[in-house]
């Protein structure tokens, strides 16, 4: 079987200027939903949840039930791209390649929607990957439990992969997450006169270094994790002490042991800089994503099935401490995720990243082979 994948690559470079923020995704659903009333509606059921889309395509003779999904937001990046079909949406960008997601999404369904198969398939489209998190909700919303698949599949673009490639691994895949958020609160004053205010500037300069301490001292290094203050804002002016600052980052572990470890150890460090600076902290830890784990049968079932299929070269990789909300549907569905090669050399989260297009017909190649021969 041949699939044509221009269309999805045209409909990426359109879902590509549009990119919205997690639960906001109002005109992707919109672009999404004008697409799917273009397929043969007779075996085909459609709902929507927040901004969010699920679609089931009834099979012939179903014993089971399996799903794709496909994250929809963008990220807050000023695109800095070649493209000619940038985004639209000044200061954001479809950096993290949920774009490339969707089409190929709509590829593989487009396909099971002119060709039967027997078992049911479901396409989740779901909002806010990058967060504050779409998966837990849409996992308990009456309308997933209703559909509810019995394995589930999803893929994620890899940049330093070629073109040709699929990537994964059973158990383990991406990291466990908590974004993280401190507030300094201390006492601003003139630049010229610094022993009357409490600088949060300065606060702020060593508890971000201090926080690097946590995992070379007090994680095992053969545990992984990873802290990363992704940003500082503070001050209003630069001959003005600092009243206020705030540090914004993630925390990645590979245990919850090491996730409660560095969050208590953060929570000591933060009472340290309210001590040592005479300040008022407050810290948040966001929104949190349990790790990806894939499933160890069907993953070697598909890793298996890959070679044997010759369709694509397939890498068994390391692990990551990237994250991923689909973690929680693995916590509850067996399935797996596995990377994508889209031969690009700017990275995820990059402003320039330019995803090679051609990995969609490999993806969408890939998807409806290996769902067909699932069902079979
Ligand atoms: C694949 C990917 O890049 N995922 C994001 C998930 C973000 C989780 C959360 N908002 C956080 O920042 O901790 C990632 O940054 O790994």
């Amino acid at each position: 079987m041949r699939i044509n994948a221009k269309p999805f690559v045209e409909i990426r470079r359109e879902l590509h200027k549009i990119p919205e923020p997690g639960f906001a995704e109002f005109k992707t659903q919109r672009f999404l939903l004008d697409y799917l009333a273009t397929l043969p509606q007779e075996r085909i059921k459609i709902k929507t949840w927040r901004t969010g889309i699920l679609v089931k395509i009834k099979g012939s003779n179903p014993s089971k039930r399996l799903g794709y999904r496909a994250d929809m937001d963008g990220l807050p990046i000023s695109e800095e791209t070649s493209y000619e079909f940038r985004s639209t949406h000044p200061g954001f960008m479809h950096a993290c390649g949920h774009d490339m997601h969707m089409a190929i999404g709509l590829g593989v369904l487009t396909y099971f929607a002119h060709n039967q198969v027997k078992d049911d398939l479901i396409f989740i489209f779901q909002p806010a990957e990058e967060g504050p998190g779409g998966a837990q909700p849409l996992l308990a919303s009456e309308e997933f439990q209703e559909w509810r698949p019995d394995a589930i599949f999803a893929l994620h673009i890899a940049p330093e992969y070629p073109v040709g490639t699929v990537a994964l691994k059973p158990g383990i895949l991406f990291a466990n997450t908590s974004e993280l958020f401190i507030d300094l609160i201390g006492k601003g004053g003139h630049a010229a006169f610094p022993h009357t205010a409490n600088d949060m500037v300065i606060a702020a300069a060593h508890l971000a270094t201090q926080l690097q301490s946590i995992v070379s001292r007090n994680i095992d290094p053969l545990d992984s994790a990873v802290i990363t203050i992704g940003k500082i804002e503070g001050g209003t002016k630069q001959n003005i002490i600092a009243e206020k600052a705030r540090l914004e980052g993630t925390i990645r572990t590979l245990s919850m042991e090491s996730m409660q470890k560095i969050k208590s150890r953060i929570e000591a460090l933060v009472r340290g800089t309210e001590a040592g600076f005479e300040c008022n902290a407050t810290i948040d830890y966001g929104s949190n994503y349990c790790q990806v784990y894939n499933n160890e049968d069907l993953t070697r079932e598909f890793m298996n099935w890959v070679q044997e299929h010759n369709t694509v070269t397939l890498i068994e990789c390391k692990t990551a401490m990237t994250g991923e909300d689909f973690g929680y549907f693995l916590s509850e569905i067996p399935g797996f995720l596995f990377w994508l090669g889209v031969n690009t050399p700017y990275g995820l989260h990059h402003a320039k990243i330019e995803p090679n297009e051609e990995a969609i017909e490999v993806a969408i190649q890939v998807l409806t082979q290996y769902l067909t021969w699932k069902t079979s």
